[in-house]
């Protein structure tokens, strides 16, 4: 992540710690929304039409809780002897009316954030968002940012002197349309006044969270100061309209002027999340912790593909269970905190990492034979479903499209992405398949897919909200390090010989981390890394054989792609290009080398088998990769976005005990309670959408210039291509990999590192990049393989059921979670 401002030396230590969060919570009005549009439109509105609504609705009970509200509240204000302070009479007459709307008046005149004026005001602008006159201004960055950022794993907050209420209408009634989808939940001033560190300790308490975990995101240093004082990571932010900061905040303050300017990292843990059975695999090592898997999005099995393909090898431990979050074991830490990838890496190149691991894997074309090998020993080790390769979509497009799609078509509000229950039904007979609709949390791309398990499969029941299958988007790591060539010219580091392109982690780590922004939910079962290569058997029905023909034939246009990645400012492109390589689907750790042109997969970490296969073209040296395609079945694609919808309800708002006013209720705790979410759209809209995402893809696609790619870095750069995407057809064909782990180099990391995992997995404080740091030491394939033995044993466990819940907590003191909204993790932080 990268902050701009002031002092790079000092905002690159901020990065650092920064990259750790897990959660994003942001505040609206001079952050995601401008100053101008509340003092200059909302606020006027209400102004207008306070009488009127006061003479509709006086009698409603709704409005009679509002009445009683603002009685105490002007109690309270005369007894703080608060100058001008308006009284409202007992009586119900148009003194009453009267007298509420000077006191209203009053109170906003001092731009007071008292619960009973905001809770009014919620209500009064509730109508204008519904007619239509009013449209919630959001920056044109935030939507996008917040999209990438739940691609990466992080679960985003609302942190609000507007009710909860407010905050959804005006983020469901956004100029950029319903962009509820993207939140995990909402606070408001229930939690207590922003400007007190302990409203920010209840909301770590509602997280069910570590403080340091947290980022807030305010423009307003007094706020700033105060989560800072409750340990929670604090960054101003500047936007036209805004006070201006003083020397002293920006000083003591990381600063950004465009969410775009806060870009995560991928971190490797996320990557090992997916230990998958998918067919390309890419495995990281860098990181140690133990990581939830993930199964691999669309846009990982591109990747993946396009990894296979390429020949490139990308490691990442698989397996482990692990996820650190908030409450639950998800690890949502960054571990790509190299310098180099720092330095280097960042946004543009989507995470790339250099790999200190030891092993050197290279990627090569491996037979059938080799790849169904490894697919079997995955699959034993997972205990999930066979490894069929799941087929897909080209996720990169989806992905892409759906995104530009989601911020351009509202969905509604109820049609909330969230948390969807993953539920892993072992006893699931092979062959059989159960539907799931996944939607893309960031909004961009709704799918149906049936899902077809030999052994265990996830179960998804998109009507029921549940997601059956994780998505393991993210995970991917590309590594490439010694020779080094960056697997595309976008991520190219510089980094000299450990250049790592890892992209969408997000998948994974959203897993893990929506499970656990979900608030304390979160259980991930690694075999849900699984799930998007179980499911999709229909869409590969659908699409298989076109694509197999089509990959054969066509090649990413290396060129293309090429710069189409601007790093650290660009989120979407960068959310494209993590989604695309998040289709690198990350399994055991596994090291492919490439040397002059050789590549030679080694070790699987699972079956230990070492493959070498030549491949022309570039000389890459990957650590910690791991590319495994399932034996003949070399084209398929896999999988769509496995991000799950939540057709139900499954947003929850918790809301904090007690409302108080800024004034009053610092320090006061509230209950929460379960309060009801919003309806959510039903499944056929769903599909009707997904169809409609389908087309727009079938439509970029045709922009792609089928370029045949000359060396695997080309196909790399053209499947990460985010800009353009590639049509189905234009997907390279994927070779079968076979992944196997360089004995030679394994040695330096095998024992160690397992050791260290599963210490690591004994401290889910620890980040990957902290423990890789410490020990020097990139996971390998052994690891990636114990990782996977080790992890799922961990995450069945405890996933199972994973829920993610996605909570609201309003000034009402009402915390509100939805019991039906178990998402999984992966749908969750898609859903973000
Ligand atoms: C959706 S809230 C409308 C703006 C508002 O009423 C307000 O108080 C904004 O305060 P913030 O804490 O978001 O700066
Ligand atoms: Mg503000």
């Amino acid at each position: 992540m990268s902050t701009m401002t002031v002092g790079e030396k000092r905002i690159k230590h901020i990065d650092d710690s920064l990259q750790k969060a897990s959660i994003i919570l942001v505040d609206i009005e001079g952050t995601t929304t401008s100053i101008s549009f509340v003092k200059d439109i909302l606020f006027p509105y209400i102004r207008s039409n306070l009488k009127s609504y006061l003479k509709a609705h006086w009698n409603d009970s709704e409005f009679k809780e509002d009445l009683v509200l603002l009685r105490e509240q002007a109690k309270q204000d005369e007894a703080d002897k608060m100058a001008g302070v308006v009284l409202i009479p007992e009586d119900d007459g148009e003194n009453a009316i009267e007298a509420v709307a000077k006191n209203v008046l009053w109170q906003m005149d001092s731009d007071r954030k008292t619960k009973a004026l905001k809770q009014l005001q919620g209500h009064i602008m509730r109508e204008g968002y519904k007619n239509g006159k009013l449209k919630g201004h959001v920056f044109s960055d935030v939507a996008p940012a917040l999209k990438s950022w739940a691609h990466n794993g992080r679960q985003v907050y609302i942190y609000s002197s507007g009710s909860v209420e407010a905050q959804k209408l005006l983020f469901g009634h956004s100029e950029e349309g319903d962009l509820l989808e993207l939140f995990a939940g909402h606070f408001d001033t229930g939690v207590g006044p922003k400007v007190e560190s302990s409203s920010y300790m209840n909301i770590v308490k509602n997280l069910e969270c570590k403080s340091e975990d947290i980022v807030f995101l305010t423009d307003v240093p007094r706020e700033a100061k105060a989560a800072q004082e409750a340990g929670l990571k604090a960054v101003l932010v500047v936007r036209e309209g805004n006070e201006p900061l003083t020397e002293e905040d920006q000083v003591n303050f990381p600063v950004i002027k465009s969410f775009h300017d806060f870009v995560f990292e991928v971190s490797a843990k996320r990557k090992k999340m997916s230990t998958s059975d998918e067919p390309l695999e890419i495995v990281e090592s860098t990181a140690n912790g133990p990581v939830p898997e993930t199964t691999g999005s669309s846009s990982d099995k591109i990747k993946a593909d396009a990894a296979k393909k390429n020949e490139v090898a990308a490691t990442e431990s698989a397996g482990s269970g692990n996820v650190e979050g908030c409450s639950e074991d998800v690890e949502m830490t960054d571990v790509s905190n190299n310098d180099a990838q720092e330095n280097n890496v960042k946004t543009d190149e989507m995470e790339v990492e250099s790999h200190t691991t030891g092993g050197t894997v290279a990627v090569e074309d491996c037979g059938p034979k080799g790849s169904e090998k490894a697919d079997a020993e995955v699959k034993t080790e997972l205990a999930s479903g066979d490894l069929e390769v799941s087929k897909t979509d080209s996720p990169a497009h989806e992905s892409k499209t759906g995104m530009e799609k989601e911020s351009r078509e509202p969905r509604s509000e109820t049609d909330e992405v969230k948390c969807s229950k993953v539920e892993i039904d072992e006893k699931k007979p092979k062959g059989e398949v159960s539907k799931t609709t996944g939607v893309d949390v960031k909004g961009i791309s709704v799918s149906t897919q049936d899902t077809k398990t030999d052994s265990e499969v996830p179960k998804s029941d998109s009507g029921d909200g549940k997601a059956g299958s994780g998505r393991s988007e993210g995970n991917l790591a590309c590594t490439e390090s010694g020779s080094s060539k960056v697997a595309s010219g976008e991520q190219e580091t510089g980094l000299g010989d450990a250049k790592t392109s890892s992209v969408d982690e997000g998948a994974a780590k959203a897993n893990s981390d929506n499970a656990k922004a979900g608030c304390n939910v979160a259980k991930v079962d690694t075999r849900d890394t699984n799930v998007d290569s179980r499911v999709a058997e229909k869409e590969m029905s659908q699409t298989e054989k076109k694509m197999e023909t089509e990959i054969e034939n066509d090649g990413v246009d290396a060129g293309d792609t090429k710069g189409t990645d601007k790093v650290g400012t660009d989120a979407v492109a960068v959310e494209e290009k993590d989604q695309v390589m998040g289709a690198m689907k990350t399994e055991s750790s596994t090291k492919v080398e490439k040397k002059d042109g050789t590549c030679v997969k080694k070790v699987d970490a699972e079956s230990g088998e070492t493959t070498k296969v030549k491949e022309e073209g570039e000389n890459i040296e990957t650590s910690e990769a791991s590319a495994v395609n399932k034996g003949s079945e070399v084209t398929k694609l896999e999988s769509e976005i496995t991000f799950h919808k939540a057709s139900d309800k499954q947003s929850v708002d918790l809301s904090p005990s007690q409302t108080e006013s800024n004034e009053s209720a610092s320090g006061k705790n509230k209950s929460t309670e379960i309060a009801d979410a919003e309806p959510s759209r039903s499944t056929a809209e769903s599909d009707a959408k997904l169809g409609t995402a389908d087309a727009s893809l079938e439509e970029s696609s045709t922009k792609v210039s089928p370029k045949q790619p000359s060396t695997v870095n080309e196909m790399l750069q053209g499947v990460c291509k985010l800009s353009e995407t590639p049509s189905k057809a234009q997907l390279p064909a994927i070779p079968k990999i076979v992944i196997d782990t360089c004995a030679e180099n394994e040695g330096e990391n095998t024992d160690e590192d397992v050791k260290n995992e599963k210490e690591k997995g004994g401290d889910e404080s620890k980040t990957a990049e902290d423990t890789t740091k410490e020990n020097g030491l990139a996971s390998t394939a052994e690891n990636g393989k114990d990782d996977i033995s080790e992890g799922n044993n961990e995450v069945e466990d405890k996933e199972q059921d994973v829920k993610v819940k996605k909570l609201s907590v309003d000034s009402s003191g009402n915390t509100d979670k939805s019991k039906d909204d178990d998402i999984s993790p992966v749908a969750a932080a898609a859903s973000s």
